[in-house]
């Protein structure tokens, strides 16, 4: 071959690759060992708007906004550092005209007859539309009200969005590297267990956990590579302080009204409503335990005069009085005492047969008498009350025979008759329903 045949075939050769290397999508360049263009392809204007020789002599970060310049400055820091080849850099870019393009950038180390490291070769491809839906992700991780962060396997916390940080607060200054073994080491086990459930495959529980004065629900997911391998958590944290706050403010308020619902605001002793249903419970005891239950159904006498004469303020003054003494009548603790009506009220005396129930009964009438508070429309001049006294014998029903409320009623039934004859014979005394109550 002809020398000028030769040299024609070069300058051919020549123009194709600078024909390839201006005609594609790549941006191809090169920088010095301080990181500034010394060459740099056409494509250049199509990426940054700007024409090569406005690149030569100025960095990439030159290109970027202040916040990515010194994070990808950091990133790029660390692989001069190593002198090694770099692959996938994504790097937001501000072109002339103030839009951003995203960039992916790759490049090799360039080395000197020396062996010193002079620079780096490389392309830079635009990653915009992938980008743009990264930067979108990006701004909804970064700006939902919810917490979240990724844990790396050591405990490190390796990305977090604003509101975390929030949670965070002065206890985990920005920029600081963050172990959660140190942070929260009261629950750093958490996080260890949902690594080893993750690599097992399986699903990770939702935790509640007590941080300061705050309480969160907080949910890790595995954040996976390649390789399916565990390496990290995602975890999201939602501040459940208040929905706590009003849960307990509910229970509180929900006491209080069982309080309202099963108490008489007169005496502050169980209503008729709850004994009701406590008279229930207790006969369902006493078949089951085969225990006998009695019943003392206590009614003031003429209380009406009482009314009529002392007032009806003296008259609500008395009922309390007399709520504390039946309370006071040495009772047994599972003994329970109730304002049943009006001026009546009803003892359940769980375990206690007849002959023991007249005992109680005839306590709690003396008690009362012994108070000797004065009723100027009685004949005997003092405070007095009947009683009239029930039992059952938990061997002697079965629940097949009748419902249990019925049950309730025949019993309270009995010692409202007894309370009645008591009544009929002179009041101020104690009578037993002629026989205990039997399924008729
Ligand atoms: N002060 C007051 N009186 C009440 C209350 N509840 C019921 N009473 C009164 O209790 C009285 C009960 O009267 P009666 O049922 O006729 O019975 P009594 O006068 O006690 O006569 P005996 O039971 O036969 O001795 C009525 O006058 C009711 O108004 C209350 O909460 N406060």
């Amino acid at each position: 071959m002809s020398e000028k045949r030769r040299t024609d075939h070069r300058d051919e050769d020549v123009k194709h690759l600078f024909e390839l290397l201006n005609n594609n999508s790549d941006w191809v360049w090169e920088v010095d060992a301080q990181g500034r263009y010394t060459w740099s392809s056409d494509v250049v204007t199509e990426l940054l708007g700007v024409p090569p020789e406005e690149v030569i002599g100025k960095t990439p970060f030159d290109f970027m906004p202040p916040g990515e310049a010194e994070r990808v400055a950091g990133a790029f820091g660390a692989i001069v550092m190593e002198k090694r080849a770099f692959s996938g850099l994504v790097n937001r870019n501000q072109r002339a005209d103030g839009t951003i393009v995203v960039l992916e950038t790759s490049g090799i180390p360039l080395f000197d007859d020396n062996g010193e490291l002079c620079g780096y070769r490389g392309i830079d491809r635009n990653i915009s539309t992938l980008g743009e839906r990264v930067l979108q992700l990006e701004t909804i991780y970064e700006t939902t009200p919810v917490a979240l962060c990724m844990i790396d396997r050591q405990g490190r916390l390796v990305m977090s969005n604003k509101a975390m940080a929030k949670l965070l607060g002065e206890r985990a200054p920005h920029g600081a590297e963050i172990h959660f073994q140190s942070l929260m080491p009261e629950y750093w086990h958490f996080f260890r267990t949902d690594f080893e459930l993750a690599d097992g495959g399986e699903t990770l529980p939702s935790r509640e956990l007590g941080w300061f004065d705050r309480c969160y629900d907080i949910q890790s997911v595995p954040v996976r590579d390649a390789m399916d391998n565990v390496i990290g958590l995602s975890v999201t944290w939602v501040d459940i302080t208040e929905r706590r706050h009003a849960e307990q403010k509910l229970a509180s308020a929900n006491k209080v009204l069982q309080q309202y619902a099963q108490h008489d605001h007169l005496t502050g002793l169980f209503n008729r409503r709850y004994m009701d249903e406590c008279l229930v419970a207790e006969i369902t005891r006493a078949m089951q335990d085969d225990f006998p239950l009695s019943v003392c159904l206590a009614d003031i006498d003429y209380f009406k005069n009482y009314n009529d004469t002392h007032g009806h303020q003296a008259g609500d003054d008395c009922l309390r009085i007399v709520a504390k003494t039946l309370t006071s009548s040495r009772l047994r603790s599972g003994d329970n005492v109730s304002r049943y009506g009006g001026e009546e009220f009803l003892i359940i005396l769980p375990g206690t047969d007849l002959v023991q129930a007249l005992g109680v009964a005839e306590v709690v009438r003396s008690n009362i008498n012994a108070l000797a508070l004065p009723h100027h429309a009685s004949p005997t001049g003092y405070l007095t009350i009947s009683i009239g006294v029930a039992t059952l014998h938990g061997k002697q029903i079965s629940i097949e025979d009748k419902p249990l409320h019925m049950i309730a009623s025949g019993l309270i039934h009995l010692a409202d008759t007894a309370l009645y004859a008591a009544k009929k014979q002179g009041r101020n005394q104690v009578v037993s329903a002629r026989d205990a109550y039997t399924v008729p």
